[in-house]
């Protein structure tokens, strides 16, 4: 296991967006969140990748208490996630949006950057190498210099991986990854989650695309009202009758 909740809990006033979830993501696996409008699914990857502190509960990294630690630590330990697509620089390149992630793991200062040190041209140097890379695992070599508002919704998606993958992470979280592309689109980008996986990576995703995650996911956790209701691989989660009544109304074809 790499990454685990325990009674991991959100409140906003009165109502809990996430519930006393205990939930254990295995290393190098495709890991899904399912649930319906509103279950907390948003609220969970902003608990985990340290956007959020917890009301209660913990979320636990490699054997490490993470719950207190911002954004920024959370995400040096090797926790990245995606955003939406609008989390983008439109009018940047493809590359320029990328060469950041690697930021990261850079220590030059504001004094490098002024003087244009030795080490602020080397790190530099280092971050253009992550981004070429990563651009090229993603397959979006040939956009590299494209602005992001002339690429398509699924290049989009792509550009929102490299970034995440430049921060090199151990675990990746992604935000819907295929909302608002087409099947045969989904169908690649699913190839691509995979290939991550290949690679080592362990994969966390929230997805409504029931077909998609059924064939993609090793685990699956499923949300309603904040609350764990059911967690399994995917046949058993199909077979699952909370779940059925809960959320897929009687079909996984959704
Ligand atoms: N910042 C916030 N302040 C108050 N309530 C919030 C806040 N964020 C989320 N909520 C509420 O918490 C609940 C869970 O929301 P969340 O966005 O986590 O669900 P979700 O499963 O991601 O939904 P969707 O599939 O629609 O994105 C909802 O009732 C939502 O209105």
């Amino acid at each position: 296991m790499i990454l685990e909740t325990k009674q991991l809990t959100k409140q906003f006033g009165g109502l809990f967006a996430v519930k006393d979830v205990d939930f254990t993501i295995e290393k190098g696996k495709i890991n899904a969140i399912i649930g319906p409008n509103g279950a907390g699914k948003s609220t969970f990857f902003n608990l985990v990748s340290g956007l959020y502190r917890p009301t209660a509960g913990q979320v636990i990294f490699k054997g490490r208490d993470i719950s207190s630690l911002s954004a920024n630590k959370v995400a040096k330990l090797g926790v990245a996630r995606t955003f939406q697509t609008t989390n983008l620089f439109e009018q940047a390149s493809v590359f320029d949006n990328v060469v950041v992630g690697h930021r990261l793991r850079t220590k030059s200062t504001l004094f490098d950057s002024i003087f244009r040190t030795r080490r602020l041209k080397r790190e530099e140097e280092q971050c253009k190498e992550k981004a070429i890379q990563v651009l090229q695992f993603v397959g979006l070599n040939h956009a590299v210099d494209q602005r992001v508002a002339n690429i398509s919704q699924e290049e989009k998606k792509r550009v929102a991986f490299a970034l995440a993958l430049a921060t090199d992470p151990e675990i990746v979280f992604l935000d819907e990854p295929t909302a608002g592309i087409n099947p045969d689109e989904t169908a690649e980008l699913s190839e691509l989650i995979e290939k991550m996986a290949e690679k080592g990576l362990t994969i966390c995703l929230i997805e409504h695309k029931m077909q998609m995650i059924m064939n993609l996911a090793e685990q699956i956790m499923v949300l309603n009202y904040g609350e764990k209701i059911a967690q399994g691989p995917p046949d058993e989660i199909n077979r699952n009758e909370e779940v059925i009544k809960a959320y897929l109304g009687g079909s996984t074809s959704a």
